[in-house]
């Protein structure tokens, strides 16, 4: 390519470039105007934001792929949004735990996460309206349920309104190279858990695996003491300075966890959404079945179902149900109308977007 034709192209990049940037701006100031209209209300539309996103991925032209332009629109309307008042989003620290990276995800760069020593907290603080919403693990594709955020929703007053799927990738972290001389490695109990048939291959028996609060904790620990390494993921290496030893090292390729936003709205239809919902069932031969039939009976699909022990009384379950479709949809309506029918106790979690990104 000679040096006219490069010249050529990047005239008309910087054209382009100040196209865009006014556009964007021309884009920001209806946003602001519409936080004017909204008047103090309730800024942030997850189910305005899903279809924004599937729009824009529906009518990609490319040779961007679609989820690369879904991801520069999610930061272009995390921007617009911060215009109209910034979010404050209560995740489960340390800076650099898997959480964060979900938050962020889902709320763009312009949000501010604030870290929280628990899942309790992170609840409370939303609860208690000192934080916009809170961003909570709920499953893990190898783990399964993260009991405490179930525990949480039973008798939290906050609502879904939203869905985040998360790609988890491990790491072995040290602050020097090689595995010689490691006598201990921290992580998770999750962490650890999803990397053990790596861990049993790769490692010496004799090297002790310690679990602790976050992957964040076990980097921060790893840090400090060059016989211990850390399993961690991507932002909690470059958080603490640490080499990699070893990539990707989840037993399971396909590795994600879901997380629930929860706030204090609730959020309109899409054409694509979740419904969450907990009921609980006797413990009767048949019950659940009993429970169940008006989901099937009203072609409504389940994609979870989560049993726990009932904190009430023993040996009493509570289940935690996701159907496909938002609770004003007909037939979702009709399904839950019926569940209430069968069983004293249903609370509806929330409908929300399925996730995009
Ligand atoms: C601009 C709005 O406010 C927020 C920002 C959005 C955007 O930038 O497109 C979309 C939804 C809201 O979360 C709106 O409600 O339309």
């Amino acid at each position: 390519m000679s040096e006219q034709q490069l010249k050529q192209h990047r005239d008309a990049i910087d054209r382009i470039d100040i196209e865009i940037l006014h556009l964007l701006n021309q884009r920001a100031q209806h946003a602001r105007e519409i936080g004017e209209i909204k008047g103090g209300g309730i800024i942030y539309r997850p189910e305005r934001e899903a279809q924004v996103l599937r729009r824009i991925k529906e009518q990609n032209p490319g040779p961007l792929p679609g989820e690369s332009v879904a991801r520069l629109f999610r930061e272009i309307m995390s921007e617009c949004l911060a215009l109209e008042k910034p979010l404050s989003i209560a995740y489960l620290g340390p800076e650099g735990t898997f959480s964060q990276l979900a938050t962020l995800k889902h709320f763009g760069h312009a949000a501010r996460t604030v870290a929280c020593s628990s899942i309790d907290e992170a609840f409370r603080l939303v609860e208690a309206r000192a934080l916009d919403y809170v961003v909570a693990p709920v499953e893990n594709s190898t783990e399964g349920a993260v009991g405490r955020t179930l525990d949480l929703m039973v008798s939290t007053p906050l609502k879904v309104c939203g869905e985040v799927v998360l790609r988890i990738h491990h790491h072995l972290l040290r602050n020097s190279a090689g595995i010689d001389g490691i006598r201990r490695v921290y992580a998770h109990a999750q962490a650890l858990a999803q990397c053990h048939e790596w861990l049993n291959k790769n490692l010496p028996a004799d090297v002790e695996r310690v679990s602790v609060a976050s992957n964040a904790e076990a980097a921060r620990l790893a840090a400090e003491d060059g016989s211990c390494a850390a399993i961690a993921g991507q932002a909690a290496a470059e958080r603490f300075n640490l080499l990699k030893l070893a990539e990707n090292i989840e037993d399971e390729p396909n590795n994600t966890t879901r997380f629930l936003v929860l706030g204090h709205q609730d959020v309109g239809q899409t054409g694509q959404d979740k419904t969450s919902l907990i009921v609980s069932a006797p413990n009767r031969p048949g019950a659940v079945h009993y429970l169940l039939a008006p989901i099937a009976d009203n072609g409504v699909s389940m994609t979870k179902f989560e049993s726990r022990p009932s904190r009430a009384g023993l040996w009493d379950y509570v289940f935690f149900i996701d159907v496909e479709g938002h609770h004003d949809d007909p037939n979702v309506a009709k399904a839950l109308q019926g569940l209430m029918e069968r069983t004293s106790f249903v609370k509806v979690l929330g409908a929300y977007p399925q996730a995009v990104l």
